[in-house]
């Protein structure tokens, strides 16, 4: 049988110079291991879907179970260069992608428990013979009909003003260096949660419409994770096709305080400031412009209508 090759996608940016560390050990280990390999290092944001689109058309086959297997993609870096790499693929679910999670939050990676420790993550993409389907969110803009493919969660208000300041601060780097990337968005959150506006919202779920005066946070997952180990809703899963929606509203700050609290021991869903939907397709409206963010990556100040559906993709894992 021919040995497995893996096609490394490297973002070395990733986590503030992690995935350059990460790369070098795991070419280590895959040249000590004599496991056949090409790597293919991002230059730029945006690279991975040039580099995939070239290995589409040379080397990436779907996976039909019983037949070889020769060629697996595997990425190498944060939860937005996956989300980059995912949405490349768009049209090929069948294609299997590996991950090596390199990141400063990669909550995919703790979402469907791939290893955060690089040697293990490893040894777990190894040890897999056939892929897993994974459950992802499309996030559909009702105006445009522009789809993207969502891992994590999409917010709007303080969770995207925090990935913003979190993206921007000196910080990040300064707590990726001290391997305490997750801190940055608690140091971001921190800094942005007295400024955050409340905003009008409307959610329309398949048995109800509720509408919300004066939203502050607002999150769709598509398991328990945001802002780099923060369980917004510890009952998600990748595994299953619902949607989870987390909305609060504006309060009083002692309250915040306390429901930030709770947050952290994972009490918050019984709080009454708190609603929350799960459904296999939801639709959200938010008709003043407002930060949003998809995975991590900024989407800007814009109105939202975005309807939500879950997808599946196989994964190397
Ligand atoms: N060579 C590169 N130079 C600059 N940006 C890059 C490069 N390669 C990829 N990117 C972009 O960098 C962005 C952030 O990458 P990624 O999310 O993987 O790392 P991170 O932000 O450190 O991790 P996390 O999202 O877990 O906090 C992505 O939008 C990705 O497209």
């Amino acid at each position: 049988m021919e040995k497995l090759v893996l096609h490394l996608l490297v973002n070395q940016h990733a986590g503030s110079g992690r995935g350059a560390r990460q790369y070098k050990e795991v070419k280590k280990q895959l040249t000590e291991k004599e496991i056949p390999f090409e790597s293919y290092l991002t230059e730029y944001a945006g690279h991975e879907k040039e580099i995939v689109e070239t290995l589409l058309q040379t080397t990436l086959k779907p996976y039909v179970s019983g037949k070889p297997f020769n060629h697996l993609l595997v990425v190498l870096g944060g939860d937005g260069t996956l989300h980059e790499v995912v949405n490349a693929l768009k049209e090929y679910p069948d294609i299997p992608i590996g991950y090596l999670p390199s990141g400063s939050g990669n909550d995919f990676a703790r979402g469907v428990g791939v290893s955060r420790k690089i040697n293990q993550a490893l040894e777990q993409l190894l040890s897999v013979t056939q892929p897993t389907s994974i459950s992802l969110m499309q996030a559909i803009d009702v105006e445009t009909n522009d789809t993207r493919l969502i891992l994590n969660n999409v917010g709007v208000g303080i969770d995207a003003k925090i990935v913003a300041t979190a993206n921007h601060s000196k910080a990040k780097s300064l707590l990726n260096q001290l391997k305490l990337g997750s801190l940055s968005y608690v140091s971001a959150a921190l800094s942005s949660i007295f400024k955050q506006p409340s905003f009008p919202l409307i959610v329309e779920t398949s048995t109800e419409k509720k509408e919300f005066k004066k939203a502050f946070l607002c999150t769709t997952t598509n398991h328990p994770y945001f802002g780099g180990g923060v369980a917004i809703d510890p009952t998600a899963s990748a595994y299953t096709d619902d949607i989870h929606l987390i909305i609060v509203e504006k309060i009083f700050p002692l309250s915040l305080a306390w429901l930030i609290i709770k947050l952290f021991f994972k009490q918050h869903l019984t709080s009454p400031y708190l609603h929350r939907f799960v459904d296999s397709e939801l639709t959200l409206t938010c008709p003043i412009a407002q930060v949003g963010q998809a995975d991590g990556e900024e989407l800007g100040e814009q109105e939202f209508k975005l309807r939500f559906k879950t997808t599946h993709r196989l994964f190397w894992m």
